[in-house]
Protein backbone atom coordinates (compact mmCIF):
# COMPACT_ATOMS: atom_id res chain seq x y z
CA UNK A 1 0.00 0.00 0.00
CA UNK A 2 1.18 3.50 -0.66
CA UNK A 3 1.02 5.99 2.66
CA UNK A 4 -0.16 9.05 1.53
CA UNK A 5 -0.27 12.27 3.16
CA UNK A 6 -2.42 15.16 1.98
CA UNK A 7 -1.46 19.24 3.41
CA UNK A 8 -4.16 21.75 3.07
CA UNK A 9 -6.84 19.21 3.58
CA UNK A 10 -9.86 22.05 4.92
CA UNK A 11 -9.95 23.06 1.18
CA UNK A 12 -11.73 21.93 -2.26
CA UNK A 13 -8.77 20.23 -3.97
CA UNK A 14 -8.08 19.01 -0.53
CA UNK A 15 -11.20 17.25 0.28
CA UNK A 16 -11.61 16.26 -3.23
CA UNK A 17 -8.18 14.48 -3.32
CA UNK A 18 -9.76 12.73 0.32
CA UNK A 19 -12.40 11.52 -1.32
CA UNK A 20 -10.41 10.01 -4.58
CA UNK A 21 -7.83 8.63 -2.04
CA UNK A 22 -10.21 7.04 0.18
CA UNK A 23 -11.13 4.68 -2.76
CA UNK A 24 -8.03 4.00 -3.71
CA UNK A 25 -7.14 0.37 -3.98
CA UNK A 26 -3.83 0.80 -3.09
CA UNK A 27 -3.69 3.90 -0.84
CA UNK A 28 -3.62 4.39 3.00
CA UNK A 29 -4.51 7.95 4.26
CA UNK A 30 -1.67 8.11 6.77
CA UNK A 31 -1.76 12.07 7.65
CA UNK A 32 -4.25 15.31 6.81
CA UNK A 33 -3.12 18.56 7.83
CA UNK A 34 -4.79 21.52 8.94
CA UNK A 35 -3.16 24.65 10.81
CA UNK A 36 -6.81 25.81 12.23
CA UNK A 37 -8.58 22.35 12.92
CA UNK A 38 -5.78 19.90 14.04
CA UNK A 39 -8.00 17.27 16.52
CA UNK A 40 -10.83 17.56 14.58
CA UNK A 41 -11.91 14.66 12.95
CA UNK A 42 -11.84 14.91 9.50
CA UNK A 43 -15.23 13.51 8.92
CA UNK A 44 -17.13 15.63 11.35
CA UNK A 45 -15.76 18.52 9.01
CA UNK A 46 -16.67 16.79 5.96
CA UNK A 47 -19.50 13.80 6.54
CA UNK A 48 -18.95 12.75 2.71
CA UNK A 49 -16.05 10.86 3.93
CA UNK A 50 -17.68 9.08 7.47
CA UNK A 51 -17.24 5.90 7.89
CA UNK A 52 -14.41 6.04 5.19
CA UNK A 53 -11.85 8.60 6.67
CA UNK A 54 -11.00 7.60 10.34
CA UNK A 55 -8.00 10.35 10.80
CA UNK A 56 -8.16 13.65 12.33
CA UNK A 57 -6.51 16.66 11.25
CA UNK A 58 -3.13 17.29 12.19
CA UNK A 59 -0.81 20.21 12.42
CA UNK A 60 1.76 20.61 9.51
CA UNK A 61 4.32 20.78 11.96
CA UNK A 62 3.12 17.70 13.81
CA UNK A 63 1.95 15.77 10.91
CA UNK A 64 4.01 12.30 10.16
CA UNK A 65 4.92 13.38 6.55
CA UNK A 66 8.08 12.14 6.53
CA UNK A 67 6.99 8.78 7.07
CA UNK A 68 4.70 9.38 3.87
CA UNK A 69 5.55 7.53 0.50
CA UNK A 70 3.82 10.62 -1.32
CA UNK A 71 2.70 13.73 0.23
CA UNK A 72 0.13 15.98 -1.69
CA UNK A 73 0.30 19.76 -0.86
CA UNK A 74 -3.28 21.27 -1.67
CA UNK A 75 -2.36 24.43 -0.56
CA UNK A 76 -2.18 28.18 -1.40
CA UNK A 77 1.22 28.82 -4.03
CA UNK A 78 4.28 29.64 -2.25
CA UNK A 79 3.68 27.01 0.70
CA UNK A 80 5.17 24.01 -0.83
CA UNK A 81 7.90 25.61 -2.53
CA UNK A 82 9.06 26.22 1.40
CA UNK A 83 7.57 22.68 2.89
CA UNK A 84 8.62 20.19 0.98
CA UNK A 85 12.47 20.45 0.48
CA UNK A 86 12.55 18.89 3.78
CA UNK A 87 10.42 16.32 2.90
CA UNK A 88 12.16 15.61 -0.37
CA UNK A 89 15.58 15.39 0.74
CA UNK A 90 14.05 12.96 3.41
CA UNK A 91 12.69 10.83 -0.18
CA UNK A 92 9.47 10.87 -0.16
CA UNK A 93 7.48 12.24 -3.33
CA UNK A 94 6.00 14.83 -3.76
CA UNK A 95 2.74 16.43 -5.74
CA UNK A 96 2.39 20.16 -5.47
CA UNK A 97 -1.29 21.16 -6.60
CA UNK A 98 -0.30 24.63 -6.45
CA UNK A 99 1.49 26.56 -8.98
CA UNK A 100 5.16 26.35 -7.01
CA UNK A 101 7.07 24.34 -9.41
CA UNK A 102 5.32 24.75 -12.76
CA UNK A 103 7.25 27.59 -14.56
CA UNK A 104 10.82 26.47 -15.11
CA UNK A 105 11.90 30.01 -15.08
CA UNK A 106 12.34 31.66 -11.84
CA UNK A 107 11.85 35.31 -13.36
CA UNK A 108 8.88 34.57 -14.50
CA UNK A 109 7.33 32.97 -11.39
CA UNK A 110 8.28 35.65 -9.51
CA UNK A 111 6.91 38.10 -12.03
CA UNK A 112 3.39 36.33 -12.36
CA UNK A 113 3.13 35.07 -8.05
CA UNK A 114 4.92 38.16 -6.68
CA UNK A 115 7.34 36.66 -4.68
CA UNK A 116 11.32 35.37 -4.83
CA UNK A 117 11.15 31.13 -5.67
CA UNK A 118 12.12 30.02 -2.32
CA UNK A 119 13.63 26.33 -4.17
CA UNK A 120 15.19 26.72 -7.50
CA UNK A 121 17.19 23.28 -6.83
CA UNK A 122 14.11 21.42 -7.03
CA UNK A 123 12.13 23.52 -9.38
CA UNK A 124 14.86 22.35 -11.80
CA UNK A 125 14.30 18.76 -10.98
CA UNK A 126 10.27 19.20 -11.25
CA UNK A 127 8.26 17.53 -13.58
CA UNK A 128 5.26 18.78 -15.14
CA UNK A 129 2.55 16.97 -14.30
CA UNK A 130 0.21 16.56 -17.38
CA UNK A 131 0.44 12.69 -18.30
CA UNK A 132 -1.06 13.20 -22.43
CA UNK A 133 1.91 15.47 -22.75
CA UNK A 134 4.29 14.47 -20.43
CA UNK A 135 3.91 10.66 -19.30
CA UNK A 136 7.87 9.61 -19.36
CA UNK A 137 8.92 12.18 -17.41
CA UNK A 138 6.48 11.77 -15.05
CA UNK A 139 7.71 7.96 -14.30
CA UNK A 140 10.94 8.77 -12.75
CA UNK A 141 10.11 11.92 -11.37
CA UNK A 142 10.43 12.34 -7.41
CA UNK A 143 8.65 16.22 -7.72
CA UNK A 144 5.53 16.69 -9.94
CA UNK A 145 4.22 19.92 -10.74
CA UNK A 146 0.38 19.37 -11.20
CA UNK A 147 -0.81 21.84 -13.86
CA UNK A 148 -3.49 24.11 -13.33
CA UNK A 149 -7.28 23.78 -14.00
CA UNK A 150 -7.36 26.47 -17.01
CA UNK A 151 -3.74 25.15 -18.15
CA UNK A 152 -5.38 21.88 -18.29
CA UNK A 153 -8.46 22.33 -20.71
CA UNK A 154 -6.72 24.45 -22.99
CA UNK A 155 -3.17 22.52 -23.30
CA UNK A 156 -5.01 19.57 -24.01
CA UNK A 157 -7.19 20.66 -26.60
CA UNK A 158 -4.95 23.03 -28.05
CA UNK A 159 -2.20 20.40 -28.28
CA UNK A 160 -3.25 18.44 -31.30
CA UNK A 161 -2.87 21.44 -33.66
CA UNK A 162 0.39 23.03 -32.16
CA UNK A 163 2.22 19.56 -32.32
CA UNK A 164 0.43 19.16 -36.32
CA UNK A 165 2.74 22.48 -37.25
CA UNK A 166 -1.16 23.15 -38.81
CA UNK A 167 -2.00 26.57 -37.40
CA UNK A 168 -0.64 29.60 -36.37
CA UNK A 169 1.25 29.49 -33.86
CA UNK A 170 1.74 33.57 -33.33
CA UNK A 171 -2.78 34.38 -32.90
CA UNK A 172 -3.75 31.46 -30.14
CA UNK A 173 -7.12 32.33 -28.60
CA UNK A 174 -7.80 30.74 -25.37
CA UNK A 175 -11.86 32.34 -23.96
CA UNK A 176 -12.68 29.89 -21.35
CA UNK A 177 -15.38 29.79 -18.02
CA UNK A 178 -14.69 28.62 -14.73
CA UNK A 179 -16.64 27.30 -12.07
CA UNK A 180 -16.57 28.96 -8.51
CA UNK A 181 -14.77 26.15 -6.85
CA UNK A 182 -11.98 26.99 -9.00
CA UNK A 183 -11.28 30.09 -6.82
CA UNK A 184 -11.20 27.62 -3.41
CA UNK A 185 -12.99 27.46 -0.45
CA UNK A 186 -11.53 30.28 1.62
CA UNK A 187 -13.69 33.29 2.32
CA UNK A 188 -13.46 35.87 -0.70
CA UNK A 189 -15.83 38.52 -1.54
CA UNK A 190 -16.06 37.98 -5.12
CA UNK A 191 -17.19 33.78 -4.15
CA UNK A 192 -19.95 34.70 -2.20
CA UNK A 193 -23.76 34.24 -3.72
CA UNK A 194 -25.17 36.98 -4.29
CA UNK A 195 -21.81 38.11 -6.13
CA UNK A 196 -21.28 35.03 -8.31
CA UNK A 197 -24.67 33.61 -8.55
CA UNK A 198 -26.63 35.05 -11.51
CA UNK A 199 -24.18 36.72 -12.86
CA UNK A 200 -21.27 36.24 -15.71
CA UNK A 201 -17.80 37.91 -16.20
CA UNK A 202 -14.25 38.39 -17.69
CA UNK A 203 -11.79 38.79 -15.38
CA UNK A 204 -7.76 39.00 -15.85
CA UNK A 205 -7.57 39.93 -19.26
CA UNK A 206 -4.95 42.01 -19.18
CA UNK A 207 -2.61 39.03 -17.56
CA UNK A 208 -3.95 35.67 -15.59
CA UNK A 209 -0.86 33.95 -14.08
CA UNK A 210 -2.26 31.03 -16.26
CA UNK A 211 -1.10 32.77 -18.71
CA UNK A 212 2.91 32.12 -18.90
CA UNK A 213 1.82 28.27 -17.72
CA UNK A 214 -0.03 27.38 -20.91
CA UNK A 215 2.82 29.26 -22.70
CA UNK A 216 5.26 27.24 -21.45
CA UNK A 217 3.72 24.01 -22.04
CA UNK A 218 2.48 24.57 -25.60
CA UNK A 219 6.08 25.75 -26.94
CA UNK A 220 7.35 22.62 -25.20
CA UNK A 221 4.87 21.21 -28.68
CA UNK A 222 6.09 23.41 -31.05
CA UNK A 223 9.35 24.65 -33.43
CA UNK A 224 8.93 28.00 -31.57
CA UNK A 225 7.58 29.95 -28.59
CA UNK A 226 3.36 30.55 -29.15
CA UNK A 227 1.97 33.43 -28.67
CA UNK A 228 -1.71 33.36 -27.01
CA UNK A 229 -4.64 35.67 -25.62
CA UNK A 230 -6.32 34.04 -22.89
CA UNK A 231 -8.93 35.07 -21.15
CA UNK A 232 -10.48 33.25 -18.15
CA UNK A 233 -14.67 34.12 -16.58
CA UNK A 234 -16.34 33.50 -13.71
CA UNK A 235 -19.36 31.70 -14.50
CA UNK A 236 -21.83 30.42 -11.98
CA UNK A 237 -21.08 27.10 -11.82
CA UNK A 238 -20.26 25.27 -8.87
CA UNK A 239 -17.47 22.79 -10.48
CA UNK A 240 -16.56 22.77 -14.54
CA UNK A 241 -14.22 24.76 -16.83
CA UNK A 242 -15.53 25.40 -20.60
CA UNK A 243 -12.66 26.32 -22.71
CA UNK A 244 -13.61 27.91 -26.04
CA UNK A 245 -10.52 27.95 -28.14
CA UNK A 246 -9.56 29.41 -31.71
CA UNK A 247 -6.68 28.75 -34.03
CA UNK A 248 -5.94 29.68 -37.66
CA UNK A 249 -4.83 27.21 -39.93
CA UNK A 250 -1.90 27.57 -42.19
CA UNK A 251 -2.02 24.11 -43.72
CA UNK A 252 -5.24 22.08 -44.94
CA UNK A 253 -5.51 18.90 -43.06
CA UNK A 254 -8.74 16.29 -41.43
CA UNK A 255 -8.94 18.29 -37.77
CA UNK A 256 -10.80 15.42 -36.22
CA UNK A 257 -8.93 12.26 -37.99
CA UNK A 258 -5.65 14.57 -35.96
CA UNK A 259 -7.83 14.66 -32.61
CA UNK A 260 -8.83 11.15 -32.46
CA UNK A 261 -5.61 9.72 -33.60
CA UNK A 262 -3.75 11.65 -30.95
CA UNK A 263 -6.23 10.64 -28.31
CA UNK A 264 -6.58 7.36 -29.15
CA UNK A 265 -4.83 5.84 -26.40
CA UNK A 266 -5.94 8.34 -23.34
CA UNK A 267 -8.24 6.71 -21.21
CA UNK A 268 -8.84 10.19 -19.91
CA UNK A 269 -9.51 12.52 -22.99
CA UNK A 270 -12.36 11.57 -24.94
CA UNK A 271 -12.83 13.29 -28.42
CA UNK A 272 -16.42 13.59 -29.49
CA UNK A 273 -17.94 13.16 -33.14
CA UNK A 274 -17.88 15.88 -35.45
CA UNK A 275 -20.39 19.00 -34.79
CA UNK A 276 -20.86 18.01 -30.67
CA UNK A 277 -21.07 20.40 -27.78
CA UNK A 278 -19.23 18.95 -24.45
CA UNK A 279 -21.12 19.70 -21.68
CA UNK A 280 -19.65 20.41 -18.36
CA UNK A 281 -22.04 18.29 -16.54
CA UNK A 282 -20.94 15.11 -18.73
CA UNK A 283 -17.49 15.49 -16.87
CA UNK A 284 -18.81 15.98 -13.46
CA UNK A 285 -16.80 14.46 -10.75
CA UNK A 286 -14.86 12.39 -13.26
CA UNK A 287 -11.02 12.85 -14.54
CA UNK A 288 -12.28 13.04 -18.01
CA UNK A 289 -11.66 15.83 -20.86
CA UNK A 290 -13.91 15.70 -23.59
CA UNK A 291 -13.52 17.77 -26.76
CA UNK A 292 -15.27 18.40 -29.90
CA UNK A 293 -13.79 19.89 -32.84
CA UNK A 294 -15.57 22.42 -34.96
CA UNK A 295 -14.54 23.76 -38.65
CA UNK A 296 -17.51 26.93 -38.64
CA UNK A 297 -18.56 27.30 -42.44
CA UNK A 298 -15.14 25.34 -43.61
CA UNK A 299 -13.33 28.60 -43.07
CA UNK A 300 -9.79 28.56 -42.00
CA UNK A 301 -10.64 28.88 -38.03
CA UNK A 302 -10.62 26.14 -36.10
CA UNK A 303 -12.66 25.67 -32.98
CA UNK A 304 -11.98 23.34 -29.91
CA UNK A 305 -14.21 22.90 -27.26
CA UNK A 306 -13.17 21.34 -24.06
CA UNK A 307 -14.43 20.69 -20.81
CA UNK A 308 -13.41 19.24 -17.06
CA UNK A 309 -14.00 19.23 -13.61
CA UNK A 310 -11.63 21.76 -12.65
CA UNK A 311 -11.22 19.74 -9.14
CA UNK A 312 -10.44 16.39 -10.97
CA UNK A 313 -8.58 16.32 -14.17
CA UNK A 314 -8.22 20.22 -13.32
CA UNK A 315 -6.59 19.14 -9.82
CA UNK A 316 -6.93 16.34 -7.50
CA UNK A 317 -7.61 13.61 -10.38
CA UNK A 318 -5.01 14.44 -12.50
CA UNK A 319 -2.98 14.54 -9.03
CA UNK A 320 -3.66 11.05 -8.42
CA UNK A 321 -3.23 10.19 -12.02
CA UNK A 322 0.46 11.17 -11.65
CA UNK A 323 0.56 9.50 -8.39
CA UNK A 324 -0.58 5.98 -10.42
CA UNK A 325 2.21 6.89 -13.27
CA UNK A 326 4.93 7.79 -10.69
CA UNK A 327 4.35 4.62 -8.49
CA UNK A 328 3.71 1.86 -11.68
CA UNK A 329 0.70 1.47 -11.12
CA UNK A 330 -2.11 1.15 -13.68
CA UNK A 331 -2.98 4.69 -14.66
CA UNK A 332 -7.39 4.73 -14.31
CA UNK A 333 -6.46 2.47 -10.57
CA UNK A 334 -9.00 4.90 -8.39
CA UNK A 335 -10.53 7.35 -11.30
CA UNK A 336 -12.35 4.85 -13.32
CA UNK A 337 -15.62 5.97 -12.42
CA UNK A 338 -18.37 7.81 -14.11
CA UNK A 339 -18.98 11.26 -14.12
CA UNK A 340 -22.59 12.09 -11.83
CA UNK A 341 -25.17 13.21 -14.23
CA UNK A 342 -27.58 15.16 -13.98
N1 LIG B 1 -9.78 24.97 -6.79
C1 LIG B 1 -9.37 24.54 -7.98
O1 LIG B 1 -10.18 24.24 -8.87
C2 LIG B 1 -7.91 24.37 -8.24
C3 LIG B 1 -6.95 24.76 -7.34
N2 LIG B 1 -5.62 24.58 -7.63
C4 LIG B 1 -4.59 24.97 -6.67
O2 LIG B 1 -4.58 24.04 -5.60
C5 LIG B 1 -4.21 24.70 -4.39
C6 LIG B 1 -5.33 24.51 -3.36
O3 LIG B 1 -6.51 25.07 -3.89
P1 LIG B 1 -7.90 25.01 -3.14
O4 LIG B 1 -8.10 23.69 -2.53
O5 LIG B 1 -8.90 25.52 -4.09
O6 LIG B 1 -7.64 26.10 -1.99
P2 LIG B 1 -8.41 26.33 -0.62
O7 LIG B 1 -8.27 27.76 -0.29
O8 LIG B 1 -9.77 25.73 -0.74
O9 LIG B 1 -7.56 25.45 0.42
C7 LIG B 1 -6.23 25.74 0.77
C8 LIG B 1 -5.77 24.78 1.86
O10 LIG B 1 -4.43 25.07 2.21
C9 LIG B 1 -4.26 25.11 3.63
N3 LIG B 1 -3.25 26.12 3.91
C10 LIG B 1 -3.32 27.46 3.65
N4 LIG B 1 -2.15 28.06 3.97
C11 LIG B 1 -1.33 27.09 4.45
C12 LIG B 1 0.01 27.08 4.96
N5 LIG B 1 0.73 28.21 5.02
N6 LIG B 1 0.53 25.91 5.37
C13 LIG B 1 -0.18 24.77 5.30
N7 LIG B 1 -1.45 24.71 4.84
C14 LIG B 1 -2.00 25.85 4.42
C15 LIG B 1 -5.66 25.46 4.15
O11 LIG B 1 -5.87 24.77 5.35
P3 LIG B 1 -5.80 25.36 6.83
O12 LIG B 1 -6.06 26.84 6.71
O13 LIG B 1 -6.89 24.59 7.53
O14 LIG B 1 -4.42 25.00 7.27
C16 LIG B 1 -6.59 24.81 3.11
O15 LIG B 1 -6.85 23.46 3.47
C17 LIG B 1 -4.01 26.19 -4.74
O16 LIG B 1 -2.67 26.42 -4.96
C18 LIG B 1 -4.81 26.34 -6.02
O17 LIG B 1 -4.34 27.38 -6.79
C19 LIG B 1 -5.22 23.99 -8.77
C20 LIG B 1 -6.13 23.58 -9.71
C21 LIG B 1 -7.55 23.77 -9.53
C1 LIG C 1 -12.40 30.72 -10.74
C2 LIG C 1 -11.02 31.05 -10.21
O1 LIG C 1 -10.83 31.98 -9.46
N1 LIG C 1 -10.03 30.25 -10.61
C3 LIG C 1 -8.67 30.43 -10.19
C4 LIG C 1 -7.77 29.37 -10.79
C5 LIG C 1 -7.47 28.23 -9.87
C6 LIG C 1 -6.16 27.52 -10.16
O2 LIG C 1 -6.04 26.54 -10.85
O3 LIG C 1 -5.12 28.18 -9.70
P1 LIG C 1 -3.57 27.85 -9.47
O4 LIG C 1 -2.81 28.08 -10.72
O5 LIG C 1 -3.15 28.80 -8.45
O6 LIG C 1 -3.41 26.43 -9.09
C7 LIG C 1 -8.14 31.81 -10.60
O7 LIG C 1 -8.44 32.29 -11.67
O8 LIG C 1 -7.30 32.32 -9.85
Amino acid sequence: MIKAGVVGGTGYTGVELLRLLAQHPQVELAAITSRGEAGTLVSDMFPSLRRRVTLRFSEPSDAPLDGCDVVFFATPNGVAMHQAPPLLAAGVRVIDLAADFRLKDTGEWAKWYGQPHAAPEWLAKAVYGLPELNRLAIVGAQLVANPGCYPTAVQLGLAPLVESGLVDLEHLIADAKSGVSGAGRKAETSSLFSEAADNFKAYGVAGHRHLPEIRQGLSRLAPRPVELTFVPHLTPLIRGIHATLYARLVAEGDIQALFEKRYADEPFVDVLPPGAHPETRSVRASNVCRLAVHRPQGADTVVVLSVIDNLVKGAAGQAVQNMNIMFGLPETEGLWHLPVLP
